[in-house]
């Protein structure tokens, strides 16, 4: 595996190192000891799979707070989606800074985001399929948000949004939390 640290400190972007061979490849998609190598989460304690019908549908920007603050290891197992990770640590000298970047099967890239951050992805395909680790159990009273297109934050998503959950459409903007 190869890592790839983002502008956001402590944030990585992850590429197979793949082994080709007429069948097809074999690639890590983690490996507790590459992890342990770049002083990175290897506690992970739940795996999430979402399927994304439509092209242009967001889910997020999400995060949980303190004792349930989460690690995630996102990748797209089919199709495509732009995956979008935000610096919420106060003392982060990148604080309210995003970062984004495409996750496809085609790519094969991993993002690895730290606590601390809030995160959501479009989809840029119909039917991604995104699956991702995560190090805390999920913790509803303790989940929150960000508003996708919070001017606070200014994400430039690739496309016309075409879906979110009602949730995520109703998250507050920073000024006001
Ligand atoms: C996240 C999650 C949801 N659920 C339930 C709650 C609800 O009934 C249903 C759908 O939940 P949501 O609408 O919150 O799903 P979704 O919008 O896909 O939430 C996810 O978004 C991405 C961007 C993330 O980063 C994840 O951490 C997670 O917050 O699944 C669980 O049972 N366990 C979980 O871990």
């Amino acid at each position: 595996m190869n890592f790839t640290e983002t502008p956001l400190q402590g944030a990585y972007l992850i590429s197979l190192e793949k082994r080709e061979d007429k069948r097809g490849f074999f690639a890590r998609s983690f490996c507790i000891q590459e992890f342990n190598m770049h002083n990175l989460e290897t506690q992970f304690v739940q795996g999430n799979v979402s399927f994304n019908v439509k092209a242009g549908l967001i889910r997020g920007m999400h995060y949980q707070h303190g004792e349930h603050a989460e690690v995630k290891l996102v990748s797209c197992l089919s199709g495509s989606i732009y995956d979008v990770i935000v610096d919420l640590r106060e003392d982060s000298p990148t604080y309210m800074q995003w970062f984004g970047a495409e996750l496809s099967a085609q790519n094969g890239k991993l993002m690895y985001v730290p606590r601390g951050f809030a995160h959501g992805y479009q989809a840029l395909s119909d039917g991604a399929l995104v699956h991702y680790m995560v190090s805390a159990c999920y913790a509803p009273d303790a989940e929150d948000g960000l508003k996708y297109d919070d001017p606070a934050i200014g994400i430039k998503w690739p496309m016309a949004v075409t879906e979110t959950s009602p949730k995520d459409s109703v998250w507050p903007l920073i000024r006001k939390i």
